[in-house]
């Protein structure tokens, strides 16, 4: 007979900022609330590189049990034995030497998008993966959601014929009422020196359209690499601004179009009156998913022989009722605890390999781009005692 008992997993947070935040009220709701049952999380502890009391303070805001250690390292964290999975959750800079610190510990990661700043990277953090024999995926939370399923299901079930094109943008207009850009210089999602720009943290989740609808429904034996044009305006910083990519599969005669921007934004005025900003096309229909590409929540499905009706199904992200709450990541970490109750060391929907595919994309469009980033970011040489692991801030 099945266990009845939830399986526990027990969670390291690498970093306090935003998404750190996000992610731990996540983890903290009631999984009956999403009609989970199979599996629970716990955090186990939380670290900063700031101080000992950044984390401390993150701990007792956020309601996590007092029973969480709060730690001043990164190193303390993935030495800590009580900890099953670390989730990194420092800017894309760091993401290369924090998974490798946790990895190398031999820790299973979790680590935010987007996974590294180059290929490279990516590859050696799979193969460490591999060597440690632990789990590791890339968090695009996106794709765990019941509503990403969904419509991956109705593409290989043929309900729109064959897709041959993908348009999908994720683009936020910084510029702001009061005439300031939303984003200083210093900051993380325009910092060169965080591997700032347009790309690595929006332009992922329209290529995360695209591969999830053109590539990874593909059998594994008919995925092809796709070629890439791509079209880069840079900001004053360096990073990149809008950039715009043409992402080719020749054998299946398909094509996406990924789109970025930090000066136009896809949804107009906030309330969708602009449209779908996902329209994935098939010979015999199209599906359009609304909401932002990070967080879709209905779609519809319009036939080229639908007679001009299409109805739209909404999927809102349940929250607890206990704590007014849900952002939607809980599904990854489900599906994290579910792979390490079954011995996983990869998930299905979001495999290494597809990881790895994404990245060479964006390296291909950035350097077609002419966006460079710092030797100590792209670098694919671990240093334990790198300032990206030890919390000295690069400005
Ligand atoms: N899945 C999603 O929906 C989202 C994902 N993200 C991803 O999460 C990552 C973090 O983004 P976000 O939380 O918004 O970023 P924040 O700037 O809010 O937080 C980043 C945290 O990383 C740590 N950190 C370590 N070194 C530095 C440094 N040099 N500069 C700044 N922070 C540093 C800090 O925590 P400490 O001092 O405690 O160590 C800081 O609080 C990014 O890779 C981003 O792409 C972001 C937003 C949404
Ligand atoms: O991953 C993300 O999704 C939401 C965006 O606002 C954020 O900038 C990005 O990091």
């Amino acid at each position: 007979m099945a266990s009845t008992t939830p399986y526990t997993v027990r969670w390291g947070i690498m970093a306090t900022g935003w998404i750190a935040e996000t992610f731990v009220k996540d983890l903290l709701n009631d999984p009956a609330a999403r009609d989970v049952h199979d599996v629970r999380h716990e955090v186990a502890a939380v670290a900063s590189s700031s101080s000992k009391d950044r984390a401390a303070t993150f701990i007792k805001d956020l309601g996590v049990p007092s029973t969480a250690k709060a730690y001043g390292t990164y190193q303390e964290l993935v030495d800590d034995p009580d900890v099953d999975i670390v989730y990194v959750a420092t800017p894309h800079s760091h993401h290369y030497q924090n998974a490798m610190l946790a990895l190398v510990a031999g820790k299973h990661v979790l680590c935010e998008k987007a996974l590294t700043v180059t290929a490279s990277q990516a590859k050696k953090l799979v193969a460490m993966a591999k060597e440690k024999d632990v789990f590791f995926m890339e968090a695009v939370w996106t794709r765990y959601f019941p509503i990403s399923i969904k419509i991956r299901e109705l593409i290989k079930a043929g309900e729109i014929g064959t897709v041959h094109r993908v348009i999908a943008d994720l683009s936020v207009n910084g510029h702001q009422e009061d005439g300031k850009f939303a984003w200083a210089d210093s900051h993380r999602m325009v910092n060169p020196n965080l591997a700032g720009g347009a790309l690595l943290d929006l332009g992922i989740y329209a290529l995360t359209w695209v591969f999830q609808t053109l590539y990874h429904v593909q059998p594994e034996e008919e995925k092809e690499a796709p070629t890439v044009v791509a079209a880069v305006n840079k900001y004053h910083t360096g990073a990149d601004e809008t950039t715009s990519i043409i992402v080719q599969f020749p054998k299946h005669k398909s094509q996406g179009i990924a789109l970025t921007s930090l000066v136009v934004g896809s949804d107009v005025d906030g309330k969708g009156t602009g449209g779908s900003a996902i329209r994935i096309q098939g010979s015999a229909g199209e599906i359009q998913v609304m909401g932002p590409a990070y967080k879709p929540l209905a779609y519809k499905v319009i036939k080229k022989d639908g007679g001009g009706q299409a109805e739209v199904v909404d999927c809102p992200v349940p929250k607890d009722p206990a704590r007014n709450w849900g952002q939607g990541m809980f599904w990854e970490a489900d599906e994290c605890a579910r792979c390490l109750r079954d011995g996983k060391k990869e998930s299905a929907t979001m495999p290494w390999g597809e990881s790895i595919a994404i990245m060479e994309v964006m390296d291909e469009a950035l350097r077609q781009g002419g966006v460079t980033y710092s030797d100590l970011i792209t670098s694919d040489i671990f240093d334990a005692q790198s300032e990206l692991n030890t919390g000295n801030r690069p400005s």
